[in-house]
């Protein structure tokens, strides 16, 4: 019998937001309700039905990375993001600056060779050198959608879609990791996971796309041809190893 092959995601956002409870509702179909503090990262695993349904159905293993959020571990913790196949950014929904946070974060795990980590806390994200720079598909979710509702209710009300996902064009879901309904079969917030799990799967193992075969994904600096790319900004952005990461 084949081996199962797998693909990896790693799970980012701050400490607290809900990223441990997240991952075991999404591996185990059932709420955490006392996490433990993650130190350094713990990892769950779910058996995936790639385009299940169709001719092309396959099983895969997803690994979610849960990396640990807090601050202290900052400057240790890319060992866990090599390689990566897929982001999920966790914000919570009643904790606006988790939200603004994504994009450092972001920055941390695109940013890797930056050799000083304690500059990530400064950088910012420019949409057009991130979606220029990774092929590697994310999806953002909003978790505590319980409490955020009950604040709504109190009239509390504040937009809740982040503008990070809008920036690199990804799905976003809102949910509330103590209920199981959240991620049900046949909802859109499972549809939305599944169209995520399989488009990594696919850039892992289907596709021929080139990183450089869609010029409309690449920053116009490194389209220009009179300069040579180790003068260019950012050429970290575009390290190959985004696109070959075994
Ligand atoms: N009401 C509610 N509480 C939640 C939800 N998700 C997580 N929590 C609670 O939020 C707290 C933090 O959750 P964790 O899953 O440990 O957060 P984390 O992001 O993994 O935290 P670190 O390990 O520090 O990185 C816990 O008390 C959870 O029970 C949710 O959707 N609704």
């Amino acid at each position: 019998m084949a081996a199962i092959e797998k693909v990896k995601v790693v799970v980012l956002g701050d400490s607290g937001v809900g990223k441990t409870s997240l991952t075991y509702l999404i591996a185990h179909n059932k709420p955490l309700m006392s996490p433990g503090w993650t130190v350094g990262c713990s990892v769950e695993v779910k058996l995936h039905r790639y385009k299940e349904g169709t001719q092309a159905q396959n099983t895969f293993f997803v690994e979610l990375w849960d990396v640990g959020g807090s601050n202290g571990h900052r400057n240790t913790r890319n060992v866990f993001y090599q390689p990566t196949h897929g982001i999920i950014l966790v914000h919570d929904l009643t904790n606006r600056k988790s939200q603004i946070n994504l994009q450092k974060w972001l920055s941390e795990i695109l940013n890797q060779d930056n050799s000083n980590p304690n500059q990530l806390s400064s950088v910012e994200v420019d949409s057009e050198q991130f979606l220029g720079s990774t092929q590697i598909p994310i999806l953002v979710i909003g978790t505590k959608f319980d409490l955020a509702e009950e604040k709504q209710r109190k009239n509390q009300y504040r937009r809740l879609a982040s503008s990070i996902a809008e920036q690199c064009g990804a799905d976003e879901l809102f949910v509330n990791s103590h209920q199981p309904r959240s991620l049900a079969p046949g909802t859109s917030n499972s549809v939305k996971l599944t169209r995520f799990f399989d488009k990594v799967i696919e850039r892992r193992y289907y596709s021929r796309i080139s990183p450089f075969s869609d010029r409309r994904r690449i920053p116009a600096y490194m389209m220009s041809t009179s300069t040579p790319l180790s003068n260019k900004p950012n050429q970290q952005y575009l390290s190959p190893r985004f696109y070959h990461m075994d």
